[in-house]
């Protein structure tokens, strides 16, 4: 590391745990990768999260950490909302961002090589595809892929890319488990108009936020924005990233008579000598 360095701010993907595993006592702050999972319970408004879902999910083609990454949703409303989602996924416009396209192609050739494997490696263990896999050069179709099961690896990894996979489950506990056995932790989201089972699941979720009845968003920039395990180090946010970037310096004026800092324990101790 080089001496001249006294912090790190980092936003990216596994490039800040190696840059982490490197900086020794440096004080970081890292925002890394997500696998922003969207719980749907029964009682949610379908109309709202299929319109959450698009927005979270393929907006920017998926390319934000604070995509929504994962859908769980209960069985029993599951094929309505696919339905539903299915119906607004066929009304993106796809192509070049110079034609104000939705999505629009991802960033490199080797993250589409990436999505691509993700996406065959679902359809060689059985998910069902909700479109046509398409893909000209780097620019990929809006894809959503319905009963994915656990060991499949889009269930885990991040895409960042227009490939959205749906887990059906028969219980909340299902759901927040899936979300807590995932490596990342940066957001997540709940859909129910219970609004205190929705508290309940947003404490038993490890992430650094949860949207309760909306995408996950970084926010206005005086909101912390954080994420947990290997989604990142620290907070940030105006005072968060005022506060990191900060040292504490203590000066104590020591008087020739007693005082504070020696307490009161101070004289008695000289006083016992
Ligand atoms: N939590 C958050 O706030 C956000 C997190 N992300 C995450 O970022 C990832 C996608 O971005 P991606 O660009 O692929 O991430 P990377 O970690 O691959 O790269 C991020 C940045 O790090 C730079 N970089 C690469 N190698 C090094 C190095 N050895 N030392 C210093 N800098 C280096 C890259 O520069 P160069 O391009 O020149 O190689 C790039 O600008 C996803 O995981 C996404 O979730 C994205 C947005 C926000
Ligand atoms: O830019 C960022 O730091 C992240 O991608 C989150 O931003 P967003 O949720 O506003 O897209």
């Amino acid at each position: 590391m080089h001496p001249g360095v006294n912090c790190i701010s980092f936003t990216g993907g596994d490039t800040g745990i190696s840059i982490s595993k490197k900086a020794g006592m440096i004080p970081l702050q890292m925002e890394l990768g997500g696998k922003d999972a969207c719980i749907v319970l029964e009682d949610a408004d379908l109309d709202l999260v299929a319109a959450n879902i698009i927005k979270g999910g393929f907006s920017y083609s998926g390319q934000r950490c604070t995509a929504i990454k994962v859908v769980l949703v209960m069985e029993s409303v599951a094929d309505a909302l696919v339905e539903k989602v299915k119906t607004r996924v066929a009304k993106l416009r796809i192509g070049p961002p110079e034609d104000d396209c939705d999505i629009t192609p991802v960033v490199t050739e080797s993250s589409a090589n990436f999505i691509e494997g993700l996406v065959m490696d679902a359809k060689d263990k059985g998910a069902t595809f909700c479109q046509q896999y398409k893909r000209e050069g780097n620019l990929i179709w809006p894809l959503l892929l319905d009963n994915v099961r656990p060991d499949m690896r889009i269930a885990w990894e991040e895409p960042f890319g227009p490939i959205l996979p749906v887990i059906r489950i028969n219980s909340v506990e299902e759901g927040i488990h899936h979300c807590n056995a995932s490596n990342f932790g940066l957001q997540g989201c709940v859909f129910t108009k219970d609004i205190n089972k929705a508290m309940l699941i947003s404490d038993a979720m490890e992430t650094g936020t949860v949207q309760i009845n909306s995408a996950p968003a970084r926010g206005p920039d005086h909101f912390p924005f954080q994420g947990l395990k290997d989604s990142g180090i620290g907070s940030q946010g105006i005072t968060n990233s005022i506060d990191m970037m900060t040292k504490v310096k203590t000066t104590v004026i020591n008087l020739p008579s007693p005082s504070y800092s020696m307490g009161s324990s101070g004289s008695s101790i000289r006083s016992r000598i």
